[in-house]
């Protein structure tokens, strides 16, 4: 705390800032408000404004340039309109908690120093002249979080800044008020964080710029690598770092970075809520939030009925003792591999000389190309060309094809069949569309000439003899023309969309036999239990299913026939939960996203998934993805979530996790054994009844599966517990209620108290559910109770026992 001579300064000082505040949303609010009616007016003058003439080419063009002008001068005034609303917003953001924090610098050569007040927006005096609150993300705000009092210094866009830092302080201003002041000297300010931690969860992620550790600090400011990888212990701020990291690339790159050019792949559809209000509160807008499976879905949704990444887990923790239970596993593992990219790559090539399998095309019940017709005509083209450009050869040549079967079919019996059963209506309607289509297409229309005819025919007899339609050749032959196009028009679409290849025959046929798979591929370490692995993912496709793991090697090998799609425009892909995505997929992501650089976020520790990549070991694949040198990785080890005890307990369910906990203190972890069901319900519910007398209310049952939560929602509601939610997969937003919950949606959120509704050995024994345990207990940030009915699992250390 500081003495009360410096608080007054302080408050003196914070006064004068919200005045000069006041006075300047004052000044800009008239300037917003008339620039908004300003835009509208002229919006709506808009046309008043342009003379619009087009009897010759000279008028045609003045007219042109009259409405590019009007074009122009909107949007600058749009331009200058965000501007200035943006500046109005921030300092209205402000106006509450100007700053957070301040130091004092002295920069080498100079012999005063500077005060430096930092805060969510920058705010200049009222002659432009000097900051009187610097922006968080300023280059030279950077010291605050990575320097302490002493030789410091920071990099400016001119270069490297030396100098010293005198003190370095912390305020905590409320409704303008000073409620806090402390001055700090190593880390941000233990009592500030002390503070800030102690409070209770939310329904939203919160903004943490006030109290940035200097290791946060990295990530966030890290703008030279392509990759870069977050290695994180629960709790340890990657996902509040990533956010961090967004609002900060928003800024320093602000005249060429959107918000939409960054995409964030969030574990669940949940998460996406859960983190939404961050950059909102730090005044930018959100990027791009999406799940991987929501891109697989928008891809492969219409044509097969695919698993997600949660019925996988649902599978990998019940089915244990079902048939095939063992190679599914297999599959999982071989699937997620960079190996199986590469022995898709390699079919990609074999597919090149032979193996192509196309479909005809049919046309009521009739072939009127035959995949055999098609695979000559593929196999026909120079084999130094690419599969995919190839593909793209044969398309246009079953276009051509399909335009000439079309006039060929236009004297077939059906053409006349339908003919003969146009109504009125019909022939108007197909006259209207014709008129319409001659007067768009003009320059492309094929007959032209017969059409200007029959529209000349057409306007007389609107003119003369109302609704009477003279039949005449010219026009039937039309008619005809336009009955066969119409029909046509699924077989056009069908090829352009590359329907004429069976993409999935070649991903069924991939499976075969261990000699033919590595003829086909080149793979020398076929995976265990190959032939049932086959025989589950063919029986899969025969049903129109993809499996979780096949969805992304099958859109690969796809892509690889029909050709890449790419997106150029996203700049910054984020990635939280990293673990839990395959080597596989990494390929695909850093394929689909060519011009993207990548944040990784994720914990090694809480890798749930039988696919996951471990992030930070020298031989992982995420580091191979752009290369050392181009890759940076950062280790977060310090759990800013949970208690000391807390940590200090869940620690020991997995030995080699690093994690250290944040000095803040709390009540030792419970561990609660009942007789029966019913008795732990009972208990279950009067420990959420203490728990919430206490103050908290964000508490969740966390269980194993989805299977056990409905049994534990049933079993506290017949037990007269009241407004508990069941959270699903399905579930899109994140409240702050008591939840019962799968430990794998609970994924990257967290909660005042956390129940484990089944700690027994019964329920967490297998090793692959160590992580989950471990998942769900990390969830807690000041109460962790767990229950069981019978034995503890083994992965709780016995000296909690008792
Ligand atoms: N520097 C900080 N200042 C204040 N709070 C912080 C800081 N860093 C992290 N926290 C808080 O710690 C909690 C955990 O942070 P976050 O969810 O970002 O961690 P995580 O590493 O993504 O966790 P997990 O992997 O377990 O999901 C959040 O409540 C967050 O606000």
């Amino acid at each position: 705390m500081v003495n009360a001579m410096e608080w007054q300064q302080e408050q003196k000082r914070l006064d004068l800032v919200i005045e000069g505040l006041h006075s300047k949303i004052a000044e800009l609010e008239p300037e917003v408000a008339g620039l908004h009616d300003q835009l509208a007016d002229i919006r709506k003058r808009f046309w008043e404004e342009v003379t619009v003439n087009t009897s010759t080419d000279e008028d045609f063009e003045e007219t042109f340039y009259s409405i590019k002008q009007q074009e122009a001068l909107l949007s600058e005034r749009e331009r200058s309109h965000r501007q200035r609303m943006q500046r109005w917003k921030s300092m209205k953001r402000l106006l509450p908690s100007p700053y957070f924090g301040r130091m004092d610098f002295q920069e080498d050569g100079l012999s005063f120093d500077e005060q430096i007040y930092i805060g969510v927006a920058s705010f200049v005096d009222a002659d432009g002249m000097s900051f009187l609150v610097y922006d968080w993300r300023t280059p030279i705000a950077s010291m605050y979080y990575d320097c302490s009092p002493g030789v410091s210094g920071y990099e400016a866009p001119s270069g490297q800044i030396t100098g010293t830092m005198m003190m370095k302080r912390q305020y905590q201003i409320r409704d303008g008020q000073l409620h806090n002041v402390f001055d700090t000297s190593l880390t941000i300010g233990d009592e500030l964080l002390q503070q800030v931690l102690g409070k209770g969860a939310d329904s939203q992620m919160k903004s943490i710029v006030a109290t940035i550790q200097k290791e946060q600090n990295a990530i966030i400011r890290n703008d030279k690598s392509r990759m870069l990888i977050v290695q994180g212990a629960a709790g340890s701020g990657k996902t509040s770092a990533a956010l961090q990291r967004v609002a900060y690339l928003l800024y320093k790159h602000r005249d060429r970075l959107k918000a939409d050019q960054i995409v964030l792949f969030s574990p669940n559809p949940m998460f996406n809520s859960y983190v939404s209000t961050v950059l909102p509160e730090l005044g930018e807008e959100n990027m791009q939030q999406t799940t991987f499976q929501e891109y697989l879905s928008y891809w492969l949704a219409s044509t097969f009925r695919l698993e997600d990444p949660f019925e996988q887990i649902e599978y990998v923790l019940t089915t244990t003792s079902s048939q095939g239970y063992e190679a599914r596993l297999k599959g999982i593992q071989y699937k997620a591999s960079e190996a199986f990219l590469h022995a898709i790559q390699s079919y990609a090539l074999w597919l090149g000389t032979e193996g192509m399998l196309f479909r005809g095309v049919r046309f009521r019940d009739r072939e009127l190309i035959t995949a055999e017709q098609v695979k000559l005509q593929f196999y026909s083209y120079d084999s130094s060309i690419r599969l995919a450009n190839r593909v793209v050869l044969l398309r246009e040549w079953l276009l051509r094809e399909l335009t000439s079967l079309e006039r060929q079919e236009q004297e077939a019996h059906w053409v006349q069949d339908e003919l003969d059963y146009l109504d009125n209506e019909q022939y108007a309607d197909a006259y209207s569309m014709l008129i319409k289509k001659y007067r768009q297409e003009e320059a492309v229309f094929d007959f032209t000439k017969q059409y200007l005819e029959a529209y000349g025919d057409f306007r007389d007899k609107e003119q003369g003899e109302e609704n009477v339609f003279d039949f005449n050749m010219q026009e039937e032959e039309l008619l005809r023309r336009m009955v066969v196009k119409e029909n046509f028009k699924p077989l056009r679409r069908d090829a352009k969309r590359f329907k004429f290849i069976d993409v999935i025959g070649l991903y069924d046929q991939l499976f075969s036999d261990a000699t033919v798979y590595r003829k086909m591929t080149n793979e020398t370490a076929i995976p265990e239990l190959w032939p049932e692995i086959c025989r589950q993912t063919k029986e899969k496709l025969s049903r129109l299913e993809l499996f979780y793991e096949d969805a992304t090697p099958f859109l690969y090998l796809q892509e690889l026939v029909e050709g890449a799609r790419t997106n150029t425009e996203v700049r910054h892909l984020f990635i939280d939960e990293g673990q839990d995505y395959s080597p596989f997929q990494y390929l695909f992501l850093k394929r689909l996203f060519p011009r993207a650089r990548m944040t990784v976020l994720g914990d090694f520790g809480q890798a749930i998934f039988t696919q996951a990549t471990n992030l930070h070991e020298a031989d992982s694949p995420l580091i191979r993805l752009y290369g050392e040198d181009e890759t940076s990785l950062i280790r977060l080890v310090r759990s800013y979530r949970s208690t000391r005890e807390i940590v200090e307990f869940t620690r020991l369910i997995l030995p080699g996790e690093e994690i250290v906990p944040f000095e803040r203190s709390g009540r030792k972890p419970c561990l609660l054994r009942a007789g029966n069901n019913q008795e732990r319900a009972k208990r279950i519910i009067e420990d959420l009844v203490a728990l919430k007398a206490e103050g908290f209310d964000s508490i969740a049952v966390i269980t194993k599966t989805e299977a056990e939560s409905r049994e534990a929602y049933d079993a506290l509601m017949t037990q007269g517990c009241d407004a508990l939610k069941l959270i699903t997969k399905d579930t899109l937003t994140f409240e702050k209620v008591t939840t019962v919950i799968p430990a794998y949606l609970a994924k990257g959120v967290e909660f005042d108290a956390v129940l484990i509704y089944d700690a027994s050995s019964q329920t967490y024994y297998r090793e692959s559910e160590r992580k989950l345990f471990y998942t769900a207990c990390t969830r807690a940030m000041h109460r962790l109770l767990l229950y069981t009915t019978g034995d503890w699992t083994p992965f709780i250390q016995t000296d909690f026992l008792g």
